[in-house]
């Protein structure tokens, strides 16, 4: 890609030329309104919105090569993340068992992680991978590839080169310059496990209060540092210029790792592990109508529809099963947190959730619905399985439900690492859609690598509903923003129980101990002091002034603390991929 297209482009080159194409198109037919109900809008929607009218994009070499030189232009800029999508997008495009496919593959792990295709490039390429994991730091990967080299023809007049980079990598281990592929600090749970539910610390349930909904509550005592879930994620839909960058199944960003779907040339994987499961439960479904969802891409929105190929998976694709379940009212549902869920208790536990919603979105959801429903029973496989005039007003009317229903369980992320404008992944997981938001929360919810975690904040008393924060305000009102639901947490309230908690939050830190916390700065601002031993360290401050709790300097310090915790998730995510990935680099040719 050159510079003028990264500034035209709102992400990948594919994704913006298909939703262009279908914005012109749909202009041409005339105006959406918004009000109509749902099955106008869906008529008009099969009149003007010549989706019908939209190609399916096929593997082919032309595109990928095309991708392989805009990533090469963009890899010569230095711009590495953006040269990466590029070259995964190069991979995806290209066709099965072409030298396109192993270029890309080639280029690719130029940059990060190892590769499958080492088997298919030349020992040339391998030095230039090398070369560049060396520039990174990445020297096992580059010795890795040094050795493939030497053991895949590498010419003989460049061997003294090869074999200088090799000393140098030693030279560099040996001098305890490795980036660490062991994590540290860990961030698994660090408590007692609940023995029904190995994700989960044990002491946790779940409680019912009219203003919020489910939550969890504590049924322990819990600590800062407290790790109290690690939990999957259940259910992503991504938008679609994230195709490139995050796994389709997961949403985990593993830009080294995506391998690409063998259909089509717009949904990547982490692994073959994910690859399966999102065959199984949904692309079997979107694979041959994926440019048109595509065109129709909204953020999260992908999720509608995924939960509904969900539910009919799991019912063995019987719809009547399905519908026989899903149209009757289910006093009791699986609880996920008493044991570990299956799929098809997962679907009922999501599918009987009942959390309030805003219904100012709807009409905005609504077609958003209506899209997804006449691009999926473009789908012959999907047609064949919904085919009488009932079963489209189920699949409708579940679309609908799941729109709201979704909207309010989902966490969505915001990804900035490769474009500014930033793209959004919406993600479900089962108990973290449990747990309600407050301006001051007690714990931190991280989403990283296709997993959920929990940390604890700051003390956490047995009986206490267990908030986290949804990310959008901390310790102070969050009136304006637009969120589907009033937001009723403690900072929030008008009531006594709010003008209490602003009250205690506004008094002076109590000036003899103020200088333990200016201590806590110097530790925090030093170079010398690693990211666990900061950690510790605001564990040990946060505890011991507990009982001061709501005060506005340590409001500060849980701030930092909160950002910490993220930063050590992310890095411990990063070393298991970088151990994954190594690991897979040793495995036997
Ligand atoms: C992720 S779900 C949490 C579980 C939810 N309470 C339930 O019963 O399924 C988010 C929804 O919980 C409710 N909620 C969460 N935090 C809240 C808060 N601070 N005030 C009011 N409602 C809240 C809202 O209905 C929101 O849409």
């Amino acid at each position: 890609m050159n510079s003028a297209a990264v500034k035209s482009g709102p992400g990948p080159e594919t994704v913006a030329h298909l939703q262009s194409t279908f914005s012109r198109n749909m202009k041409s037919g005339g105006e959406l309104d918004l009000d109509a109900d749902a099955l106008e809008l869906i008529k008009f929607v099969e009149t003007h919105g010549q989706l019908d009218k939209t190609p399916e994009l096929v593997k082919s070499n032309a595109p990928a090569a095309e991708h392989r030189s805009a990533g090469n232009r963009l890899y010569r800029e230095r711009k590495l993340n953006q040269a990466l999508v590029l070259y995964n997008e190069s991979i995806c495009h290209a066709e099965a068992g072409s030298d396109q496919l192993a270029m890309g593959y080639a280029n690719r792990y130029w940059i990060n992680g190892c590769s499958v295709m080492v088997k298919v490039t030349s020992g040339t390429l391998k030095f230039y991978r090398s070369a560049v994991y060396f520039e990174q730091g990445e020297y096992e990967f580059a010795l890795y590839n040094i050795d493939l080299a030497k053991r895949n023809n590498y010419p003989e007049q460049l061997m003294p080169k090869l074999l200088a980079r090799e000393l140098n990598c030693q030279q560099q281990i040996a001098a305890g310059r490795s980036k660490p592929t062991v994590p540290h600090p860990r961030m698994n749970i660090n408590v007692d496990i609940n023995p029904e539910i190995p994700f989960l610390a044990s002491g946790i349930g779940m409680n019912y209060e009219a203003k919020f909904g489910r939550g969890l509550i504590a049924q322990k005592d819990f600590n800062p540092g407290d790790i109290l879930l690690d939990e999957k994620v259940e259910l992503c839909g991504l938008e679609c210029d994230l195709i490139y960058q995050s796994c389709s199944q997961c949403s985990g960003e593993f830009g080294y790792s995506l391998i690409p779907c063998p259909g089509c040339p717009l949904a990547m994987f982490c692994s073959k592990e994910c690859q399966e499961m999102n065959w199984k439960l949904y692309h079997r479904f979107e694979c041959g109508v994926a440019s048109k969802l595509c065109c129709i891409s909204f953020t999260w929105g992908m999720i509608i529809p995924r939960f509904f190929f969900y539910g009919l998976t799991q019912f063995g694709d019987d719809l009547q099963a399905m519908m026989d379940y899903c149209e009757q009212e289910h006093a009791t549902a699986p609880n996920p947190l008493e044991r570990t869920l299956n799929q098809l208790e997962v679907f009922k536990f999501i599918h009987n959730a009942k959390p309030h919603f805003n219904r100012k979105f709807d009409s905005y959801l609504k077609v958003i619905v209506v899209f997804y429903y006449v691009v999926f029973l473009m789908n012959p496989l999907v047609r064949s399985i919904i085919c009488t005039e009932s079963h489209e007003r189920f699949f409708l009317r579940s679309l609908l439900a799941y729109s709201r229903l979704l909207g309010s369980l989902l966490a969505s992320t915001v990804f900035f690492k490769v474009y500014p404008q930033g793209y959004t992944a919406g993600t479900v997981s089962l108990i973290g859609s449990i747990c309600n938001h407050s301006c001051d929360p007690a714990v931190n919810t991280v989403i990283h690598s296709g997993r959920v975690k929990m940390v604890v904040l700051r003390p956490i008393r047995k009986g206490e509903q267990i908030f986290t924060t949804y990310g959008t305000s901390w310790w102070e009102p969050g009136e304006d923003r637009p969120l589907d639901y009033k937001c009723r947490c403690v900072v929030c309230d008008r009531g006594p129980a709010g003008r209490k908690w602003h009250s205690l939050m506004m008094r002076p830190f109590p000036l003899k101990e103020l200088k333990n916390v200016q201590r806590m700065r110097y530790v925090l601002d030093s170079e010398e002091t690693n990211n666990a031993a900061k950690l510790n360290a605001l564990q040990q401050l946060i505890k011991r002034y507990a009982h001061l709790h709501p005060q506005k300097n340590l409001g500060d310090i849980l701030r930092v603390y909160d950002s910490l915790l993220n930063d050590a998730v992310f890095a411990e995510n990063e070393a298991l991929a970088r151990a994954r990935l190594h690991a897979a680099c040793a495995a036997p040719l």
